[in-house]
């Protein structure tokens, strides 16, 4: 039985919030922890439902996963990585989209894989092409089966000259997982360099790898045989701490980010600056505030990093909406990430989408059938709705909508939020939010 979170708008929310390891560094850590010949121990761990999909996920292969209840420390015992039973596999299909970041650590580590069927966020098709076509070049034989794909290198996985039509965040990483301990050395073109994947290199290199990052998105790895356990805690999570300050400007508050780092977060403090958002940088984070007076609207396109983070798209069209004037989001780095304005405009914004690139440059998307281009008029007065959240950023910015908005709204499928934002009841309850969670009552 899910549950509705009632919520009573126009408190501004102000006070703490901690952020903990980054969602798009953890589960990956952890999957890399299967190269490894002993124990990894990972720190910084959030409470978030990636984690236990992939803890359980390592668990049916035979990794000993423990966590240390005072710390949230988690330890990952390779030793024994064993093939794991199919139903229990078939069991997380549809729960992420990390099961694909393990065929080369389960090749490497017990000479075959099988994936079930990706989940994650519906913003778009989010094909697998990229990462089935290197893993094809590393060798491995890919054999798509219902419910699955089944992944075998029956002689070995060998380092390649690999290439990525698109810097793709998921694919680099699938790369990085399956060179360190391919025969041989690789070469990426094209690879992506977030954050959480430099986080993710500096992890392996404590395991062994040898990879150099150049500065022209080329990436060399060269291959070592066995790779050894890491001490690593996750880089801290800057998509959360980017919520929570378009949280701040929403609602007209202030809040301290324990935890947010500014290096992780240059594009889009230049962003939450022209907007009219205030923010302090501090040693142990960053505090976020509406400065009192009129937001300015701006012209946005979302990219790969260095750019704005297309995570951080949703919860800032909320502040956009209260900006005195038109501003214009061209999403470029998803077709199809504007389904969430919807019930914004059902609570009374002003958003109309399009199918031409409204942005400096053409992206892949514009001559194709994709709303991907946003106009937001402001400022205008949000009202309460009832709302069912459709995916993990778009539920947060409805969250802080209704948080801002006149009367009372209900939010079902909240439990999406739990994906990515870790203990979000207690941290808005924090921050002195008007919320009530209730068991969603049984229809006849
Ligand atoms: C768990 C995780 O880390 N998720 C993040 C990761 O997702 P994820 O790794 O899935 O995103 P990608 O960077 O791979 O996707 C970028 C673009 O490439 C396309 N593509 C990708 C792979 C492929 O095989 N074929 C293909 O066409 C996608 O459809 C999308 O249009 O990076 C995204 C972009 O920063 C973030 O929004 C997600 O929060
Ligand atoms: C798109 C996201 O996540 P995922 O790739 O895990 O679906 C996200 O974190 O906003």
């Amino acid at each position: 039985m899910g549950k509705v979170l009632t919520i009573h708008g126009g408190v501004p929310l102000k006070g703490k919030v901690t952020v903990r390891g980054a969602k798009n560094l953890v589960p990956k850590a952890m999957v890399a922890a299967l190269l490894g010949d002993s124990p990894s121990v990972l720190r910084n761990v959030p409470e978030i439902k990636d984690v236990a999909v992939v803890t359980s996920l390592l668990k049916i292969h035979g990794v000993l996963v423990s966590k240390d209840e005072a710390t949230g420390d988690l330890t990952l015992d390779p030793t024994a990585a064993k093939t794991a039973p199919s139903n229990e596999i078939d069991a997380h299909a549809g729960d992420s989209r990390i099961p694909i970041l393990f065929c080369g650590p389960l090749i490497h580590s017990i000479g075959e894989a099988f994936i079930p069927d990706l989940g994650g966020c519906r913003i778009g098709d989010r094909p697998i092409d990229y990462h089935l076509n290197v893993l094809r070049q590393f060798g491995a034989i890919v054999d798509k089966r219902p419910g699955g794909i089944a992944i075998s290198a029956p002689e070995g996985l060998k380092g390649a000259k690999v290439s990525l039509p698109y810097p793709s965040v998921g694919a680099t990483e699938q790369v990085l997982l399956t060179a360190v301990r391919a025969a041989g050395t690789t070469e990426l073109v094209g690879a992506a360099v977030e954050p959480e994947i430099l986080d993710l290199i500096a992890l392996l290199q404590k395991m062994g790898a040898i990879i150099v990052v150049q500065n022209d998105r080329t990436i060399r790895i060269e291959g070592v045989p066995t790779l050894k356990g890491y001490n690593h805690k996750a880089l801290p999570d800057r998509n959360e701490s980017a919520s929570w300050a378009s949280a701040a400007l929403v609602t007209k508050g202030d809040i301290f980010v324990e935890g947010a780092v500014q290096r992780d977060l240059t594009a889009f403090l230049n962003t939450y600056r022209k907007i009219g958002g205030e923010f302090e940088v501090t040693d142990d984070g960053i505090r976020f505030f509406h400065p009192g007076g009129p937001l300015n609207p701006l012209v946005l396109e979302t990219d790969v990093h260095p750019g704005f983070m297309t995570d951080w798209q949703q919860p800032l069209v909320v502040a956009l909406t209260q900006a005195d004037g038109v501003s214009i989001v061209h999403e470029t780095v998803y077709e199809n990430r504007f389904g969430f304005t919807d019930a914004l405009v059902t609570m009374g914004a002003s958003v109309q989408l399009h199918r031409e690139c409204l942005g400096a440059i053409p992206c892949r998307f514009g001559q194709r059938n994709f709303q991907h281009s946003a106009i937001i008029s402001g400022p205008v007065k949000l009202k309460g709705a009832d709302i069912d959240v459709p995916d993990l950023r778009g539920g947060f910015s409805h969250l802080i909508a209704a948080l801002a908005a006149e009367g009372t709204s209900h939010v079902t499928g909240i439990e999406l939020i739990n994906r990515g934002y870790e203990k979000f009841m207690e941290k808005l309850i924090g921050l002195g939010a008007r919320v009530e969670l209730a068991e969603l009552a049984k229809t006849a």
